[in-house]
């Protein structure tokens, strides 16, 4: 498979609860997605346009702001993950010199906001983050059904960070700015989001009409991941790729510097919800249909992110 589908994901979104069967249909689906090549668009998903579309003009509204005024948000990592990173601060490639982008992190129950300058940013990301917790919550048991787990709610007790935001997890929502970069004196190498797997269980991406994300298919090739009004991209991380045994592979994905001047004069935004179970939760392969779990240690989700992030901070 070399192109990412489209799952309409209206039953599972409706106020009316789903059928057995209307959730049979959406694991058969999304089961071929991210089994496959590992993206997914949904439409009809239930997270309201408007939410998202205030996300994206607050986000802007804190990023277009003057660096130094920005600085003041800086994400402190002694003290938590939240806050704004600089471009070049973090990077998903080992080998890629620069990264050519700014973001702005939330996580956990310590989280603060740039509100005496922007105070709509944070009632407008947390607003998205509110607003996509049933389609999360869905996107969970679908996995669970999918896999054919007896317990449907499995991922669901596992991520129970989502309801309670004392329970410690490594669940984040990143706002991403990728800045003009028509007349600027770009290196080369550089990049605005190196190739890299996301680190969680999966990841829901709302991204703008610019486009420029490729992800990596089966065969090698890089597949754009072209903005389609309307709909969230989803796509699995690499602790679920561990946990369901490489049934869901964690897919490599990048966004480059574009190569038309339209797209190089206008700058780029996304938001990602990266979801992650409690940190407690003991993670081992569920099934063996890849690997053989005598070769995997048990890792707790925290150790698994920990490890993970230490890699891409440049700080
Ligand atoms: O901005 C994008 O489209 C992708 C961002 C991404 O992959 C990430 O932050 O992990
Ligand atoms: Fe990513």
């Amino acid at each position: 498979m070399d192109k990412i589908p489209t799952v309409d994901f209206s039953h599972l979104s409706s106020a009316t609860p789903p059928s057995q069967s209307e959730w049979k249909e959406a694991a058969e689906t999304v089961f071929n997605a991210l089994s496959g090549i590992g993206f997914v668009y949904l439409t009809n998903h239930g997270v309201p346009d408007s939410v998202i579309e205030n996300a994206f003009t607050e986000s802007k509204d804190f990023f277009e702001l003057p660096t130094e005024t920005k600085m003041k948000s800086l994400k402190d990592i002694s003290k938590s993950f939240n806050g704004y990173a600089a471009p070049g601060q973090e990077s998903l490639h080992k080998d890629v010199p620069f990264e050519l982008r700014e973001s702005y992190d939330i996580c956990g129950n310590l989280r603060y906001f740039p509100d005496t300058i922007r105070p709509k940013f944070g009632s407008a990301m947390n607003a998205l983050e509110e607003a996509s917790k049933p389609l999360i919550k869905s996107l969970l048991r679908v996995l669970a059904i999918s896999l054919k787990l007896e317990d449907t709610d499995f991922f669901v007790e596992r991520t129970k960070a989502l309801d309670d935001l004392d329970i410690p997890s490594y669940t984040t929502i990143r706002s991403l700015y990728y800045p003009p970069t028509w007349n600027k004196n770009i290196s080369p190498g550089t990049v605005r989001c190196g190739d890299h797997s996301d680190y969680g269980t999966l990841t829901l991406l709302f991204q703008d009409a610019i486009g420029g994300l490729e992800v990596k298919a089966v065969n090698g090739e890089w597949v754009s991941a072209d903005p389609i009004p309307k709909t969230v991209l989803v796509n699995t991380g690499d602790l679920l790729e561990f946990w369901s045994g490489g049934v869901f592979p964690a897919t490599h994905h990048r966004v480059l510097i574009p190569e038309q001047e339209l797209r190089q004069k206008t700058a780029r935004q996304s938001i990602v919800y990266f979801v992650h179970p409690d940190d407690k939760v003991v993670i081992q392969p569920l099934s063996q249909s890849s690997t053989n779990q005598q070769n995997y240690q048990p890792v707790t989700a925290k150790e698994h992110a920990e490890t993970r992030l230490r890699a891409s901070y440049n700080y």
